[in-house]
């Protein structure tokens, strides 16, 4: 079996006290794109800084093709990192910008080598036009490019963008991810993308690892991760609308949702871990719960809090006595604002976690998602 293109195993790192990584695992395999997701200071940058080897960590080791490079300098790891901030350099035109990396001491190549670089990889990223043009006469889309580019260029083993298009506005974001896609498959190479957009996350992924706190909470396909959420925060950050929560007691050999709603026949969890608590948390992937008429025997009763129109379809969101939930419609279903309603968690469908630390306590559920 071929080595991972990159291994951190049991990162720490502090700043003043402050811990951003507590222990975090991460394994991206050879020519894939791993993106790394996660809210506001869950520790992305960090991660990345590390396998750059641009902080210095309190434990934790960092392999990169099979290479234990946790003590050798940012030079010499064969990475390019991309920042949120682009990082070009003003005084250069775009064309220098893009060759700064192969003149450096430790690239040194030819002119007539580096010019040719510099032309194919403008080609990729469609900036050849752009090459005499000073850096600070771009638009935001324009530099996002060059950076790019400019990390490319040395074709690192690894290469590693931080928020990279985050400045953008929605339809560049799209067609320079389909870009990246496309580098990716031309160069084969490897890449670790952080970012805090589900959306952005899933487009451009082969494999998607879910951090908070300095931790990895799940890492996998997004396929694997729906069928099996490790925990409350993952459900909450995948999904679109995320994944709805409900209160639930056990009684009967059922999950019942709230005091009164639906009863499901405990059996369709799974093998339940033997001290079960009495009090649950259901999580239900909105594809999994029916919106039905008021008052349907055996549903949960709701009303309609909000409803939001998305063009061909509406964003609806239901509340309920055991909880909330958000789900899109198509655009002609009769419900507005106010209206009473009912819903259901299809049969089979939902995942129970346990109220105290929010981990999945059920088995895989055979739900529309699984
Ligand atoms: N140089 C620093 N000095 C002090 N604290 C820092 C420093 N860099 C990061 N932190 C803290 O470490 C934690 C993780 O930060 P990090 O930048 O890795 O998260 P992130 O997921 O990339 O966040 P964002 O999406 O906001 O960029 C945060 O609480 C942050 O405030």
């Amino acid at each position: 079996m071929t080595e991972p293109m990159l291994r951190l195993e049991g990162l720490r790192k502090s700043y003043k006290g402050k811990q951003a990584l507590r222990g975090l695992d991460l394994t991206v395999n050879d020519n894939e794109i791993f993106a790394l997701l996660g809210p506001t200071g869950a520790g992305k940058s960090s991660t990345l800084l590390s396998a750059a080897g641009l902080v210095d960590l309190d434990a934790g080791r960092v392999h990169l093709a099979g290479r234990d490079v946790t003590d050798i300098d940012p030079s010499g790891r064969d990475v390019s990192i991309v920042f949120e901030g682009f990082n070009l350099l003003p005084v250069l035109d775009v064309k220098d910008n893009i060759a700064f990396a192969l003149r450096s001491p430790t690239y040194r190549e030819a002119e007539a080598v580096i010019a040719s670089r510099v032309g194919r990889t403008a080609e990729l990223l469609r900036i050849s036009h752009l090459l005499d043009r000073d850096v600070d006469t771009l638009s935001g889309g324009e530099r996002q490019r060059v950076a790019i580019a400019r990390a490319l260029v040395r074709r690192p083993k690894l290469f590693l963008l931080d928020e990279p298009l985050s400045a953008l506005d929605l339809k560049l974001r799209e067609g320079l991810r389909a870009e990246l896609r496309q580098i990716h498959r031309e160069n084969r190479s490897t890449m670790l993308y952080a970012t805090h957009d589900y959306h952005g996350a899933i487009s451009i992924a082969d494999r998607i690892g879910i951090i908070d706190g300095g931790v990895m909470q799940q890492a996998g396909t997004i396929e694997e991760i729906y069928a099996c959420p490790a925990n409350i925060f993952v459900g909450k950050l995948i999904g679109s609308p995320a994944m709805a929560f409900f209160d639930a007691v056990v009684e009967d050999g059922c999950v019942r949702i709230g005091a009164s709603g639906q009863r499901i026949g405990l059996p369709v969890f799974g093998q339940l871990a033997a001290n079960m608590a009495e009090k649950l948390v259901l999580g239900v992937w909105p594809e999994d719960i029916e919106i039905v008429a008021p008052g349907t025997d055996g549903a949960n009763d709701g009303n309609v809090y909000a409803v939001d129109n998305r063009g061909f379809e509406r964003a609806v969101q239901i509340n309920g006595n055991a909880g909330s939930f958000r789900k899109v419609v198509p655009s002609a279903t009769m419900l507005k604002q106010s209206d009473a309603c009912a819903f259901r968690v299809v049969d089979g469908a939902g995942f129970l976690f346990d109220v105290a630390g929010g981990k999945r306590i059920s088995h895989q559920t055979k739900g529309g998602r699984s």
